[in-house]
């Protein structure tokens, strides 16, 4: 079982709708903590945020029946008293609210004594204030089922069309709290409050276009029932990245193979080997078909230069292997192979025989995941921890299972990671980290920066080169994705223009 490291706090875990209502209704039966508390909770909460942040004199709340509309009528009885005015919209009326919502709006009422709320009983007749200076979205939370529908949809359209921000309770109304799927239409939220739990929608698929900034709000729910949680936002937050320290002998202090590069390809293998020698790694070592040497010999100073084969040799053939595993054997550390190996069939047997017979640690990118998806197994040593870094379309490549294909890609990681019992970093919106526990870890920072050829390269070095310096295959993984993350925050200070692959370097 290979051993994971990382360790969420519990304002980074993610809930679905269902671990959502879990834990709300094991709080109120165990706890004794009532629906109408969290609710108080939740919305004087969000209140205060807005209190502290925003100049506000008249919102207008769109409620619909459930508790969602709730936490916006709390949100509007805190906000009447620092003397903002309140228009409020009930999209199902106000006769059938549920219980919690209906004690709310009976409260706000009596908390009105300057007239200061306005209330529609219906879409219809809705007149918008002429000045009003914020939109409170308490139409749909957890509780959403299906398309949204009728009013609710003419409700989210005029909302998306009004240049005052949208304030939205626990999650934009239209976005599936558990895919991040637009259910029809959805609130083009500024900030978004997520209560008790970051709901898992707000980073998947549509939700970080519609989320606007994320705000997380605590409720009073013990931490022992979030454990059935297994999906995790990472962030710098939680993850203090260590600087390894330099040993005394440079092989002391880390040692990568990189297998890569091709005749054509070599970039990719010069990219990579840049990237793991950045991190202070006391040796790189690249492994390469003798024919493309002169390439590093040139490219590549730092980097110890290990070729195989006849000067004739332009890619790694079926017959390297042996000499390969030769070299793998002399010294401990890890092993990155993949970046430019090319598609040639003997390059595939090649893979294959070598990694079946390779214990390292070890990260397959790229070219050797194409490879590895001509195999119809894993040629995987028991006790051997890989890491893989497939772009969405080399997971489908991976996993034949038409079945799981057909599943959200964070399902589909982790089942695979599961499955295999490997760990798999999956690139995209968001990148997605899946360990063979089941765990998954979602990124929340816009990728497309990285979606140039190259930058792949430069993110399998860190990987490997974190893997070289003996840490953990997750913590690897999470380690190269926040190094991207910040590389890329500190160009874009520091610049105009848009970042090079090997400005990640
Ligand atoms: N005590 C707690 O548990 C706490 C809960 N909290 C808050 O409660 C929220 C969950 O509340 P909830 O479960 O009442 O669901 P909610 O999202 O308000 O909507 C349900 C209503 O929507 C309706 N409906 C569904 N789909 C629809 C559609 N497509 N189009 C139109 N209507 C649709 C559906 O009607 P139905 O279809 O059943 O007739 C039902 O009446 C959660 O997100 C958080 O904000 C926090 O305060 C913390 C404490
Ligand atoms: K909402």
């Amino acid at each position: 079982m290979v051993k994971e490291t990382l360790d969420a706090p519990y304002s980074h875990y993610l809930f679905d709708a269902e671990l959502s209502q879990k834990i709300d209704r094991r709080t109120i039966q165990e706890m004794e903590i009532d629906g109408f508390t969290l609710m108080e909770i939740a919305g004087s909460s969000a209140a205060k945020a807005l209190l502290e942040d925003e100049e506000l004199t008249h919102g207008v709340y769109l409620c619909g029946k459930g508790n969602n509309a709730g936490d916006a009528l709390v949100v509007g009885r805190y906000l009447l008293q620092h003397h903002v005015d309140a228009t409020i919209v009930f999209l199902s009326g106000s006769d059938d609210l549920s219980a919690d919502t209906q004690k709310n709006l009976e409260l706000l009422k009596k908390f009105d004594s300057d007239d200061k709320l306005t209330i529609f009983e219906e879409w219809g007749p809705f007149n918008p204030p002429e000045e009003f200076d914020f939109i409170i979205d308490g139409m749909l939370g957890t509780g959403l089922t299906s398309d949204v529908r009728g009013d609710y949809t003419k409700a989210v359209e005029w909302a998306n069309r009004q240049p005052q921000p949208v304030f939205a309770m626990d999650i934009p109304t239209g976005l599936h709290a558990d895919s991040g799927e637009i259910m029809e239409c959805a609130i083009e939220a500024n900030t978004t409050f997520t209560f008790g739990g970051r709901k898992l929608g707000l980073y998947l698929k549509d939700g970080p276009e519609k989320t606007g900034t994320i705000h997380y709000c605590e409720l009073p729910f013990p931490n022992r029932f979030k454990e059935d949680c297994n999906t995790y936002l990472l962030d710098e937050s939680w993850i203090q990245m260590t600087s390894p320290t330099p040993g005394q002998h440079k092989y002391n202090s880390g040692v990568l193979y990189i297998i890569a590069g091709s005749e054509g390809l070599t970039g990719a293998a010069i990219m990579a080997a840049k990237s793991a020698w950045a991190e202070g790694l006391g040796a790189v070592i690249l492994i390469c078909p003798r024919g493309v040497l002169s390439i590093y010999e040139q490219t590549l100073p730092s980097i110890i230069k290990k070729p195989v084969g006849s000067r004739n040799d332009f890619h790694f053939k079926d017959e390297h292997s042996g000499k390969v595993l030769e070299i793998l054997s002399e010294k401990e550390g890890a092993l990155l192979l993949g970046p430019g190996l090319g598609r040639e069939q003997s390059t595939v047997q090649f893979v294959k025989g070598t990694l079946s017979q390779n214990n390292k640690p070890t990260v397959i990118d790229a070219d050797g995941l194409w490879c590895l998806a001509q195999l119809e197994h894993l040629p995987k040593v028991n006790e051997s921890e890989w890491i893989l870094t497939p772009h969405p379309g080399e997971l489908n490549r991976l996993v034949p299972n038409s079945e799981l294909q057909k599943d959200s890609r964070l399902q589909t990681v982790r089942e695979y990671a599961q499955t295999t019992g490997v760990t798999v970093l999956a690139k995209g919106l968001p990148g997605i980290i899946g360990t063979p526990a089941g765990k998954c870890y979602l990124t929340n920072y816009n990728t497309k920066y990285f979606s140039r050829a190259g930058s792949g390269d430069v993110l399998a070095g860190k990987v490997g080169a974190y893997l070289a310096f003996g840490q953990r295959p997750d913590t690897s993984c999470a380690y190269g994705l926040l190094k991207g993350k910040q590389k890329l925050e500190y160009y874009l200070q520091h610049h105009q223009d848009l970042p090079e692959p090997s400005d990640f370097i």
